[in-house]
């Protein structure tokens, strides 16, 4: 039998996400890839018959689901979730993670934030033993952009931080822009020998609006590989 791919993977860790959810729970969606695929298995329970309220982190997710028919809210409506699911571009053995590949790192991080749980499905690739191959997305205003790039340069300097930051482009060219109206910088530091320092200074600099490093927030990850499904932390409620 052949080797299963990093997509099929990414759909073993949501199936195995998806044994987390119960009737009546309100739930946070992710964005991504693998997201996609816990939604669209979410989907089809809901079409017979689980009754849950979501949550998108993303318009894309929000088209997704509405399409499936999942029953969803906005945060304002339900600002108290049971349980986000979502992907990750890397995550370390204590569950720190990288996320905004896919610009949505913001909602991701406000929406995982307002959940008991947050559990992070993945393909094994995602797993690294440090975090910053993946480059970093740092989301900021489009106000003094320049003025807070510098800024960022300067914290990945004093952290003994090299490589390049620059604004993410959309394919066409065009500068890429969040749901939020916000700009990301990709900063390319390569490994991240501290990242909680990082986070703390990332976060101490006005222009920016969040960073993806995610720290603290997983209470679980399953990550899916060609030997089997790994798990950490508790997919269970504690
Ligand atoms: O943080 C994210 C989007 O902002 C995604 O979770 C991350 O980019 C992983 O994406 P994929 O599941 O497609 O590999």
């Amino acid at each position: 039998m052949p080797a299963p791919s990093a997509d099929e993977l990414k759909r073993q860790a949501a199936a195995v996400a998806l044994e987390a959810v119960a009737p009546g729970m309100r739930l946070g969606l992710g964005t991504g890839s693998t997201a996609a695929h816990f939604v669209d298995l979410l989907g089809a329970k809901v079409k017979a018959g689980l009754d849950v309220l979501c949550v998108p982190t993303s318009e894309r997710t929000r088209a997704q689901a509405a399409a499936l028919g999942v029953p969803l809210a906005t945060l304002e409506e339900a600002p108290e979730l049971d349980l986000t699911v979502d992907g990750a571009d890397e995550l370390d053995a204590r569950m720190r993670l990288i996320k905004g590949g896919g610009g949505a790192l913001l909602r991701e991080k406000i929406v995982a934030a307002a959940s008991k749980r947050f559990i992070v499905i993945a393909d094994e690739s995602k797993k690294v033993e440090t975090l910053g191959a993946f480059p970093l997305p740092v989301e900021i205003d489009p106000f003094g952009a320049k003025a807070t790039r510098l800024h960022v340069e300067r914290v990945a300097r004093d952290l003994g931080l090299a490589g390049t930051v620059g604004p993410r482009l959309k394919p066409d060219g065009h500068v890429f822009v969040t749901d939020g109206g916000h700009l990301i910088l990709d900063c390319a530091f390569g490994a991240i020998s501290d990242p909680d320092a990082l986070a703390d200074r990332l976060s101490a600099i006005p222009g920016v609006v969040e960073h993806g490093l995610f720290i603290g927030l997983a209470t679980a990850a399953v990550i899916a590989g060609r030997d089997g499904i790994a798990t950490l932390g508790r997919l269970d409620p504690a």
